[in-house]
């Protein structure tokens, strides 16, 4: 079937150093309102830096006639491809100490345009990092060092094309870098979704999700990017390929796996055919509280073990409920939601309140909200699934707006010297309570004794699966001023030491990056090892794809 249109951009403006939109960000008086909820940060809040006051030298290259036309050395641009969108990177923007800034932005519009860079790179020591929509929370997109000549990053997001879809087998032949809401708009008018919906969604693209094998808001089943992955175009340094589309092979090991959460180290994705849904039609979702964290974990877990794959199924502990308005009483809140496009789903909403009730859970039956979308909305799912719902008023919207507006909320936070950051994990049942239980005592202790402030380390499950659980953690500390990122990277040193000794993975999907190679050295068997490293020294001669993601 022949593609649609491309969908037009927002003509918003976009932050250089913080998330989102400019116009979304919280004013002064907001973030002071914020700090005032923090003990020990700053009297008002920091200006909003400016690009005028980085220090940006002269590009150290310029790429020769043939591809000016693709780069632009413009400072703005230059300013606003140097890191992603870590706390780590939102105060460094504010102290005015934001790392090495790339010579050149490239805004290749094909897969010829992509490889004639890489070959010039190659050619010249120039260091080339694939660039989606910069939302890298891992220090993926920034470069350290000064090993290479210049640093040039590929920006992918002129490629944002759905190119092909085949409504026979459901599935659409994408452009790596169309964000969240271009691609979607293009499926829209096929009744078609890809249906991923990281909290990023809005800012990050197909290619960033792919690179990162990201994880989408969905609770269960499909919800992590490798799962929709059809077929993978790639270019290397050394060669340009593409795995045939089938629905499944046994043929030895999968070409696309070694590419999915490659990181921009071993080649640029330049599409991806996806396999595509139906868009849901019925939705039922509640929530549920609980007064006991372990016996709210028992019945998130009986829920994960049964049948019943609910669409959303955040457990929030009783900071995290507070903190997003799902509940005000110390109860711990678990936010449940059930969709489908073949049928209603009251029946399953229902059994999954039993089970929770069965563990102690306390639901509130006004607030559970059953929604056939196929009435009200005409037979369109919304675009985000956490962006509206008709349950207004309830625990679960509290959580959905807070979910959406967090970002923006931690860089308000950030502009107060505060020290605000999440992480991530995932094991099995068997580790998550002593788990959980150690991050928040160790984590607590460590940001209490680095910093001299008490810390709130709060806690939410985000995926649930049958054999484990993904709990999320948000720590929120006044910072030491001027020494904000050292003191992160303090307490981040301690949670990943935790991790690890619990044998809790250094990552659920926010990726390796540079900032978790540590714990990742530690986490892949050595054969593996061996084999990136050749996978590396093959696909990327010259070493210049994205220098120090997942190996040296
Ligand atoms: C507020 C916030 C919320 C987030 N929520 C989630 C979430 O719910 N789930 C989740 O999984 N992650 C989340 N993240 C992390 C981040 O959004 C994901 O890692 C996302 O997949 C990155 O996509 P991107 O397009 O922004 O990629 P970028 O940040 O631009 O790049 C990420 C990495 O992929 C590489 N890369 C990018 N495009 C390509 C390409 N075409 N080919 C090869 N390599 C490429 C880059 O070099 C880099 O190493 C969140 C981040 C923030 C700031």
């Amino acid at each position: 079937m022949p593609a649609t249109p491309s969908a037009p951009r927002s003509s918003r403006t976009r932050s250089w150093w913080g998330w989102g939109y400019t116009d979304a960000h919280p004013d002064d008086a907001e973030c002071a309102a914020l700090g005032a909820l923090l003990p020990g940060t700053l009297a008002r809040p920091l200006p909003v830096p400016r690009i005028a006051d980085l220090s940006i030298g002269r590009p150290a290259m310029t790429p020769p006639p043939s591809l000016t036309h693709l780069v632009t050395t413009d400072p703005s641009a230059r300013a606003a491809h140097a890191m992603g969108k870590a706390y780590r990177d939102v105060i460094r923007a504010l102290r005015a100490r934001p790392g090495r800034i790339p010579d050149l932005v490239a805004h290749p519009t094909g897969d010829r345009e992509v490889a004639d860079l890489l070959d010039w790179a190659g050619e010249h020591d120039v260091a080339v990092i694939p660039f989606g929509g910069g939302s890298s929370v891992v220090g993926g997109v920034e470069y350290r060092g000064d090993a290479h000549r210049a640093v040039l990053s590929l920006d992918l997001t002129a490629m944002d094309r759905v190119l092909d879809i085949d409504t026979v087998s459901r599935s659409a032949r994408i452009q790596a870098g169309a964000l969240g809401p271009v691609l979607e708009e293009q499926l829209r008018p096929h009744g078609l979704t890809l249906r991923h919906f990281p909290q990023s969604f809005e800012f990050s693209t197909l290619g960033g999700w792919l690179a990162t094998r990201a994880g989408g808001h969905y609770a269960t089943v499909h919800t992590h990017i490798d799962d929709f992955v059809q077929s993978l175009r790639v270019i290397t340094p050394a060669a340009a390929g593409t795995s045939w589309r089938l629905p499944a092979s046994g043929a030895g090991p999968s070409p696309d796996r070694l590419f999915l959460g490659s990181e921009g180290a071993l080649g640029v994705i330049t599409e991806a055919w996806m396999r595509l849904q139906e868009r849901p039609r019925h939705k039922a979702s509640a929530s549920i509280a609980f007064a006991d964290f372990h016996r709210a974990l028992d019945a998130v877990r009986a829920i994960a073990q049964s049948d019943l794959a609910p669409a959303n199924c955040r457990l929030l502990d009783a900071g995290e409920a507070l903190l997003s308005g799902a509940s005000h009483d110390g109860s711990s809140v678990l936010v449940l939601g059930f969709e489908s496009a073949t049928g209603p789903v009251d029946d399953r909403l229902a059994t999954a309140i039993d089970l929770a009730r069965a563990h102690g859970g306390h639901a509130d039956d006004r607030l559970a909200t059953a929604i056939d979308l196929a009435r009200t909305h005409g037979g369109h799912a919304d675009e985000h699934p956490v962006d509206r719902d008709a349950s207004a008023g309830s625990a679960v919207s509290a959580w959905r707006s807070a979910f959406l507006r967090m970002p923006y909320l931690r860089d308000g936070l950030a502009r107060m010297g505060a020290v605000v950051e999440t992480f991530e994990t995932a094991a099995t049942w068997d580790k998550i309570p002593a788990l959980i239980e150690a991050v928040r005592t160790e984590v607590g202790a460590a940001a209490l004794k680095i910093t001299g402030h008490p810390a709130t380390v709060n806690c939410r499950l985000t995926h649930v699966y049958p054999d484990g659980a993904a709990p999320y953690f948000t720590v929120a500390v006044a910072g030491r001023p001027g020494a904000e990122v050292e003191v992160w990277d303090d307490i981040k040193a301690v949670a990943g030491e935790v991790l690890h000794r619990h044998r809790a993975t250094i990552t659920h999907h926010h990726a390796v990056g540079r900032d978790h190679r540590a714990g990742y050295d530690l986490q892949r068997p050595e054969p593996f090892a061996l084999a990136l490293r050749a996978a590396k020294d093959a696909l990327d001669p010259h070493r210049i794809l994205n220098p120090g993601v997942l190996l040296d």
